[in-house]
């Protein structure tokens, strides 16, 4: 098998590719790259969240890594992804890796690479690691591994930042939703200091992920909505490694993670009086474009994953925020990686400081910016069909569903229509998945078009 780093790290069915003799393999290049990037032995911190065997394999990675002669330090629980990144700045750690598949499906695992940023590994440097693969190799110092925590600076951290806020306003409840994933016990630490009442549901350690997906999409959040529902109160939802967020409102609807990047902007311009620039991925919604255009801000596109956001976040003398359609959102003076649990908490700031609810901050963005319907498709396919469909994505033809104005290509194929719509063609680059994203005024403008994509792609 080889191995491949794509949209985030690289991923594999445990069992059938994320197996020992793989992993072998891809941290002793991790473990070479490191070393000859800054041509020493260096401090390296490794996390992992709560797949089956993640912890394991993690121990396995920090005695080669140690074996090699790096200084590693290992998380003594599951932790997010951000934990992660924390900690490596904190401690200025040259990078570190996370055992993790993110939101993808219970059997996969993964390792991602973290820079000396926090951020995810450039796609530069995992090039330069797959280049490492299979190469011999033998200790080039003494090292060491041992084990420790990190949530403790990192929830001090967040609490230098909102704690005021929520401090003030005690007897508040929120609902979260873990997907069974590394994001446990940490808003009801936070939020309990503060006199909040916090309920988590899917907060264990289940390794099928009880049937769901660790992925805060509609598919995964019923019993988030019944909670809401039965609570009357907001709720919050993490992926598996907690870098991402969803959220159900009072009414149990879904808001998506276009409209939560919405509200994250609208509050940090105008609450935070944050100015600078906006990073938004190319599958994001449009309105992120008008918005910021209405704030008078310079709005920066990247391909897919946040690996594109992060530089920007670091070198970009001011900005506001990062995000992107997936649900991950970067705060460049917290962090130069996307975070759940912070941008959740910034959305209940953003409730408690405008005293408004968040659907009726929604509303008044949807006056100020006209109505709009997102939605994403997955197209779960075998390895011939993909091919196929890539073959096919070739050419275009003038009409899908409604004629098509323009082409763009920047990470897939967007096509937009005279009325505004548009719809975009992206392979995954973390599962045999082809994407479908469309956006346009309503919900029956965008099934319409979903559907034509898909007559046209089984034609
Ligand atoms: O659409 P995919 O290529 O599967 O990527 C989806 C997501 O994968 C990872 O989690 C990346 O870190 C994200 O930045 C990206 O949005």
């Amino acid at each position: 098998m080889s191995i491949r780093f794509g949209t985030d790290g690289w991923r594999g069915e445990i069992g059938i590719d994320f197996i020992l003799a793989n992993v072998h393999q891809a941290i002793i290049a991790v473990g070479n790259f490191f070393f000859h990037k800054y041509r020493q032995g260096v401090l390296l911190l490794i996390g992992y969240d709560t797949r089956f065997q993640a912890q394991r394999f993690a121990r396995y990675c920090a005695e080669q890594l140690s074996w090699l002669g790096h200084r590693v330090l290992l998380a003594n629980k599951p932790i997010t992804t951000p934990v992660l990144s924390h900690a490596i700045r904190h401690l200025q750690a040259a990078g570190g890796i996370m055992l993790t598949a993110s939101h993808n499906p219970p059997q996969w695992l993964g390792i991602k690479i973290k820079n000396e940023y926090g951020s995810s590994a450039p796609a530069s440097d995992t090039a330069w690691i797959e280049t490492l693969i299979g190469k011999e190799t033998k200790p080039f110092a003494k090292g060491c591994w041992q084990i420790k925590d990190f949530d403790e600076v990192y929830l001090q951290a967040i609490h230098n930042r909102v704690g005021a806020v929520f401090m003030n306003q005690p007897g508040q409840k929120v609902i979260v939703d873990c997907l069974y994933g590394s994001g446990q016990g940490y808003f009801p630490r936070l939020l309990a200091n503060y006199g909040w009442q916090v309920k988590e549901i899917h907060a264990e350690i289940n390794p099928a992920f009880g049937g769901l997906n660790p992925e805060p999409i509609a598919a995964n959040l019923r019993d988030l909505q019944k909670a809401v529902l039965q609570q009357q109160t907001v709720g919050l939802a993490l992926d598996g490694d907690g870098d991402r967020l969803g959220v159900v409102i009072e009414s149990g609807e879904i808001i998506t993670a276009q409209d939560i990047f919405l509200l994250l902007l609208y509050h940090l311009v105008e609450n935070k009086q944050k100015c600078g620039k906006v990073i938004k991925t190319f599958s994001t919604t449009a309105k992120v474009d008008l918005l910021a255009r209405l704030y008078n801000l310079e709005l920066i596109v990247t391909p897919i994953g946040f690996k594109h956001i992060a530089p920007l976040l670091i070198q970009e003398e001011k900005v506001v925020i990062g995000g992107e359609e997936s649900g991950g959102f970067g705060f460049p003076d917290f962090l130069p990686e996307r975070d759940g649990i912070f941008s959740g908490l910034n959305l209940l700031e953003l409730q408690l400081i405008s005293r408004e609810s968040l659907p009726n901050l929604l509303n008044q963005l949807k006056q100020k910016l006209g109505p709009w319907h997102y939605q994403r498709l997955d197209l779960v396919c075998s390895p011939e069909q993909l091919e196929c469909w890539h073959h096919k994505l070739n050419t275009i033809p003038a009409k899908i569903g409604e004629k098509i104005k323009r082409q763009e290509k920047m990470d897939g194929i967007k096509v937009h229509f005279s009325s505004g719509a548009w719809l975009l063609f992206r392979f995954s680059g973390t599962e045999p998945v082809l994407r479908l994203y469309c956006e346009g005024e309503n919900p029956a403008e965008v099934d319409y078009l979903l559907s034509a994509a898909q007559d046209w792609l089984n034609d």
